[in-house]
């Protein structure tokens, strides 16, 4: 089978699986300035699919309007079938258990434990678990998946950059969410660091069957743990495909993200 063929059958056999999260024409400007377009996306079950655009062009206004953060001006972004955009806050909270999110600066809290960062979102949210005594087995599994059970009574400060990021990453897994949104994951990382990380991201995609919307200027990053891009030019999808027919492209602005 040669390599297109390939392809398209994985395309395929994705696009046969449940839609976990869909944004369909989303607009928003700031007075003159038009930053997203009627950008779409589907993400499917199981996949990860990497959103590349240059500074500027809207990737943080998206995830601030996916995360409910930020008021769309149209448009609808549908997760796991329901319209973020209508819900209220309680069903806003609720459906946020669904979706884990390592954000650029980690986001841990400096006056707390690793366990303590862990067990957070176990409090937050009360209603996903119940109410548990017990949460040390869910941090230890949490803590586990990226290596770093021995970790758990150690403060943020005592950490190495990227030891910080696999923490926030524990943190975003312990509700065991079926989305995770990776912004920049390897931004600030030494090379090798980088390469650990993204190395998580196929592990965690694996063992918890997640799907995941990873916003990068990352070559290696997205040719590693991409199954499909969308190039974002201009608040809008430029371009969608795999990562080996993107990166043939002779398009001058594909070929850009690719120097
Ligand atoms: N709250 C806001 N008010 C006004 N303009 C905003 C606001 N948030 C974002 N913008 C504008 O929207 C545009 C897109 O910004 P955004 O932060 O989404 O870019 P980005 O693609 O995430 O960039 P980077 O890769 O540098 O993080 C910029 O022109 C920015 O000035």
């Amino acid at each position: 089978m040669n390599q297109t063929q390939n392809i398209k059958e994985n395309l395929q056999e994705i696009e046969s699986k449940k839609l976990m999260l869909e944004i369909v024409d989303l607009k928003k400007s700031f007075g003159d300035n038009h930053v997203l377009n009627g950008f779409n996306l589907k993400l499917f079950q199981g996949e990860n699919l990497v959103i590349m655009g240059k500074s500027g062009s809207g990737k943080s206004v998206m995830i601030k309007c996916l995360v409910g953060l930020m008021q769309p001006d149209s448009g609808s972004i549908k997760v796991m079938g329901k319209d973020i955009t209508k819900l209220n806050r309680m069903e806003l909270d609720d459906i946020r258990t669904e979706i884990g999110f390592l954000f650029q600066g980690n986001a841990l809290y400096d006056s707390m434990t690793v366990r303590e960062n862990l067990e957070f979102p176990l409090r937050r949210h009360k209603k996903k678990f119940g109410n548990i005594k017990d949460t040390t087995p869910l941090v230890t599994e949490a803590l586990g998946s990226v290596g770093l059970a021995h970790t758990i009574n150690l403060m943020p400060s005592e950490l190495s950059g990227g030891m910080q990021k696999r923490i926030a990453l524990a943190r975003a897994l312990i509700l065991k969410p079926k989305i995770i949104l990776y912004d920049e994951p390897t931004s600030g990382l030494d090379p090798i660091t980088s390469k650990e990380i993204i190395e998580l991201m196929r592990r965690v995609q694996k063992q918890y069957k997640t799907s995941s919307l990873i916003i990068t200027h990352d070559v290696d990053c997205a040719r590693v743990v991409s199954e499909r891009m969308i190039l974002l030019v201009d608040g809008t999808n430029y371009v969608e495909g795999t990562f080996p027919e993107l990166e043939l492209s002779k398009d001058e602005q594909v070929k850009a993200f690719f120097k």
